[in-house]
């Protein structure tokens, strides 16, 4: 026998072997998930009869449909694609407690729009509307770190919910006023922290979300009370982010798993000079309005009625709210320009014409290009991808009755790339965005709702729109932005998705 048949031979007995292996195992494997499946039918048969016409992936014992979770893709692509394989309506298993994924824009405005905001109300059958549901998940968790003055953390839309809207200051009558005059600092500000990044990338690549996160946790300092503080009010912060999405994790497998306050030594300090600091800020800015900021505003020009423990809490809640949300849709933003030098350059020639005469809000917010570039950016990597809602009582979808308490996941992630609304889908196309396009697919519609929709969407919208399109203006205007090679993968962080791998390097531009 030649050296290379006895080779030969061994392999093919090799392989023989893995066969005869492998087939057991397979069998074993399908005999261990029919058997789960059906522990999993007997034993919760109450909570499954109740959905036995929703359809979705067969939960198994005792961990329901969890394990898709484990295979690495993120929570919004699961439940996207589960829509696709089960349609509008399916149903998902946390453990034992069922969910319900709605992936359908008729379902959705349903569960988000009062009877009287809803399109199509087909009068002769059962339609929900948003009395019918309640924000849950993550109330609970992350109650210490917003606190009780925080509308996002108002179980229904009832009269304490009406007051901490009505009289937050981003509701004010002069509020659009008050932005008009923030532009100049704001753009000062900006060109002066890029020129600064500028000089720390001539060294290394720079973490992109991190230090775009720096800058927008900065400038809404500026903006909402009038200075920027020291570099440890930013660690402190996001101590209470690692802190809420620790317990965001824990809470969406039960509520039980984390108590009403956060127990670690690192947060309670943390928190405790956190909402000091707010206080300080308060107390120095009642003795003299004098400034531009928001609060300054406020404090002057009233309108309302907050105490001064929800106006401290306001102004420490504006962070919760949106900088981490703000600086992950400005991050995916430039990096997606990055990848499509056409588009940059043409944004870029059309910022230099912006930037000939000093900036207004209205020519800001009329700059068709940042425009289209933002909602590109929004509709591929919406930085809140899907929230949640639960029954109240027994109520309808779809003709199904479902119960009360039933947990409910809104996937806007799924419906910005759905084909055919959108055409390659995935693939990014400012120019997709022309006068119909914006008209028809306005923040809030079917199929583009980054910032949520109905009586409960976004209340700082107005605020984040403004601060990411002055951003990447000024940014883009400023300087070129070279990413290093990493994919753009989402990491969960504070119920926001942020595209944390990436690295850049800014260059100022010629
Ligand atoms: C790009 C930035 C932002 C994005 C993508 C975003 C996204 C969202 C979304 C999707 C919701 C609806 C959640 C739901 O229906 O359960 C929401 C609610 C909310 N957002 Fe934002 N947000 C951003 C910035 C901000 C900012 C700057 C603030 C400032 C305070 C803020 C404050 C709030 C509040 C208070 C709510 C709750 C409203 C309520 O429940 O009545 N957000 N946001």
């Amino acid at each position: 026998m030649t050296g290379l048949s006895a080779g030969s031979l061994t392999a093919g007995l090799h392989n023989t072997l893995k066969q005869l292996e492998a087939k057991p195992r397979q069998w074993v494997e399908s005999k261990l998930q029919s058997y789960s499946q059906t522990l999993f039918q007997r034993i919760f048969s109450k909570q499954t009869q109740a959905f036995s016409q929703i359809p979705g992936p067969q939960p198994l014992f005792p961990i329901g449909n969890v394990w898709a979770l484990q295979q690495g893709k993120p929570i919004w692509q699961v439940l996207g694609e589960q829509g696709q394989q089960y349609g509008g309506l399916s149903l998902f298993w946390i453990l034992a407690r069922p969910s319900l994924v709605l992936n359908d824009p008729d379902l959705i405005q349903q569960v988000l729009l009062t009877a009287q905001q809803q399109t199509n109300p087909h009068s002769h059958e059962h339609r929900a509307n948003q009395a019918d549901f309640y924000k849950d998940i993550p109330r609970k968790a992350l109650r210490p770190i917003l606190t009780d003055s925080h509308p996002f953390v108002a179980k229904t839309a009832g009269s304490k919910w009406q007051h901490l809207v009505k009289n937050n200051p981003f509701n004010m009558t002069y509020f659009r006023e008050w932005m008009e005059t923030q532009i100049q600092p704001l753009q000062v500000f900006i060109e002066s922290r890029a020129e600064a990044l500028v000089k720390q990338s001539e060294t290394e690549m720079l973490p992109a979300y991190e230090v775009i996160q720096k800058l927008a946790f900065d400038g809404f300092s500026l903006a909402t009370v009038g200075q920027v503080f020291p570099d440890h009010v930013f660690e402190q912060f996001n101590t209470l982010c690692a802190t809420g999405t620790d317990r965001m994790n824990r809470s969406s497998i039960a509520n039980w798993m984390i108590p009403e306050e956060p127990k670690g030594k690192h947060y309670k300090e943390a928190s405790r000079q956190w909402f000091q600091r707010f206080s300080e800020v308060l107390e120095t800015t009642q003795a003299d309005p004098a400034g531009g900021s928001l609060l300054d505003w406020v404090l002057k020009r009233g309108g309302s009625a907050f105490t001064p423990e929800q106006m401290r809490n306001f102004c420490a809640g504006v962070y919760p709210g949106g900088a981490v949300s703000a600086p992950s849709g400005i991050t995916s933003t430039l990096h997606l320009l990055f990848q499509h030098p056409q588009a940059l350059s043409a944004l870029q020639h059309d910022l230099d014409g912006l930037f000939k005469e000093p900036l207004t809000l209205e020519r800001l917010e009329n700059c068709i290009p940042v425009e289209q570039v933002l909602r590109e950016s929004l509709r591929l990597w919406p930085p809140v991808p899907f929230f949640t809602r639960n029954t109240v009582g027994a109520t309808h979808l779809a003709g199904h009755e479902i119960p009360a308490n039933t947990q409910i996941f809104i996937n806007n992630w799924f419906l910005h790339r759905l084909s055919p609304h959108w055409h390659d889908s995935d693939s990014f196309q400012p120019e997709r965005w022309d006068t119909k396009t914006l008209a028809e697919n306005d923040y809030g519609s079917d199929y583009f709702f980054p910032f949520g929709r109905g009586e409960r969407a976004c209340i700082g919208q107005d605020f984040a729109k403004f601060f990411m399109r002055l951003t990447l203006a000024t940014l883009l205007a400023k300087v070129e932005i070279e990413f290093g090679d990493q994919p753009h993968d989402q990491e969960f962080y504070f119920g926001v998705s942020v595209p944390r791998q990436l690295k850049a390097r800014f260059i100022l531009r010629s």
